[in-house]
């Protein structure tokens, strides 16, 4: 089955129109332990979000900057309400990944979203609209003065197993849950985003380039998956790796990942804690995955640097 994100691409959103001269925007890099994004203004004139996003995501020939080459994604931003001074502000989030397609939630890029949205308007609370829902995110400030660096809560909703919630195939009646996909034994949970999680004895013996491919494509998983190893190392702290769908490759951290480690090492019995530690090789990251509400993610978003992009000559013709 074709993966429906390849049809929902970010090229379907922008108003598409030829460009003759090579214009910039400004974007300023973020990361949230690791897992890195350049957030842009939505009004600014991309009208291809998806060229831009491959164009300035590549690893090798992206943007260039602090530590490394491209980036994990584009979140496109648009501040709905400022606030006005009441520290409460909203603003719409789009994720566009460096394969073109749209993410429906992302949990480090909601920190580093948040961060940019507090710098523009002071409100330390900031509700996220997402393709997954809304999504409160609340920053307190960093240690360092120049505020490079914040801390930033964010409610997760309520992670779900349930096949139409993944999603899983329509022939599929009920939840997935340690079965083999491919030859990799995982649960599939929903925290925005579908992932795949298979717990193992250590993260690092995974030869995750290798396996995790046929996994993210699987025909159980229609819109496709981010697959997550983890492994329990004591005391409600676990080890994280994720192969992410639309980065199409591991990355240093999944904020959504994190939050399906510790929905799925509930639902197996690994832990009865709702507060866990996930450490992806990014960072750690805090998690709470009570009963009854919605799960919390919490870690740092850092502010890297302000870059002016060239927007990438866009070929596509107007939407008729
Ligand atoms: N890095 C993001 C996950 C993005 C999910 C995206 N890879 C997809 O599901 O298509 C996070 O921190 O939650």
């Amino acid at each position: 089955m074709s993966d429906p994100t390849d049809a929902d691409t970010a090229a379907d959103t922008g108003t598409a129109a030829d460009t003759d001269t090579a214009a910039t925007v400004p974007a300023t890099k973020y990361h949230g332990t690791g897992n890195d994004f350049l957030v842009v203004d939505a009004a600014e004139a991309v009208p291809d979000r998806g060229a831009f996003a491959i164009h300035h995501c590549d690893r090798e020939t992206g943007v260039k900057g602090a530590e490394r080459t491209g980036a994990d994604g584009v979140l496109f931003m648009d501040v709905t309400d400022d606030g006005d001074g009441s520290g409460v502000a909203r603003a719409t989030m789009t994720l566009v990944q460096p394969d073109a397609s749209i993410a429906e939630m992302c949990g480090n890029g909601a920190r580093c979203a948040a961060a940019w949205v507090r710098e523009r308007t002071g409100a330390d609370v900031v509700d996220l609209d997402t393709p997954a829902g809304v999504r409160r995110a609340t920053v307190t400030a960093g240690d360092d003065d120049s505020q490079d660096e914040v801390t930033v809560e964010v409610e997760m909703g309520r992670p779900s197993f349930a096949p139409s919630a993944v999603p899983l195939a329509a022939d599929r009646d009920g939840p997935l849950v340690e079965q083999s996909v491919e030859g990799l034994v995982v649960t599939a949970v929903d925290t925005g985003v579908p992932h795949a999680v298979a717990f193992v004895d250590d993260v690092d013996a995974v030869d995750l380039e290798a396996v995790a491919p046929p996994v993210r494509h699987a025909d159980v998983f229609p819109e496709g998956a981010n697959v997550t190893l983890a492994a329990d190392t004591g005391d409600g702290t676990f080890a994280q790796r994720t192969f992410e769908r639309g980065v199409e490759g591991e990355t240093l951290a999944c904020g959504t990942g994190a939050v399906a480690v510790g929905a799925v090492a509930r639902r197996l019995g690994l832990t009865d804690r709702e507060s866990l530690t996930v450490s992806p090789p990014g960072g750690d990251l805090r998690i709470s995955v009570p009963e009854d509400g919605p799960a919390t993610l919490t870690g740092p978003a850092a502010r890297e640097f302000d870059v002016a992009l060239p927007v990438p000559d866009s070929t596509t013709e107007a939407d008729g």
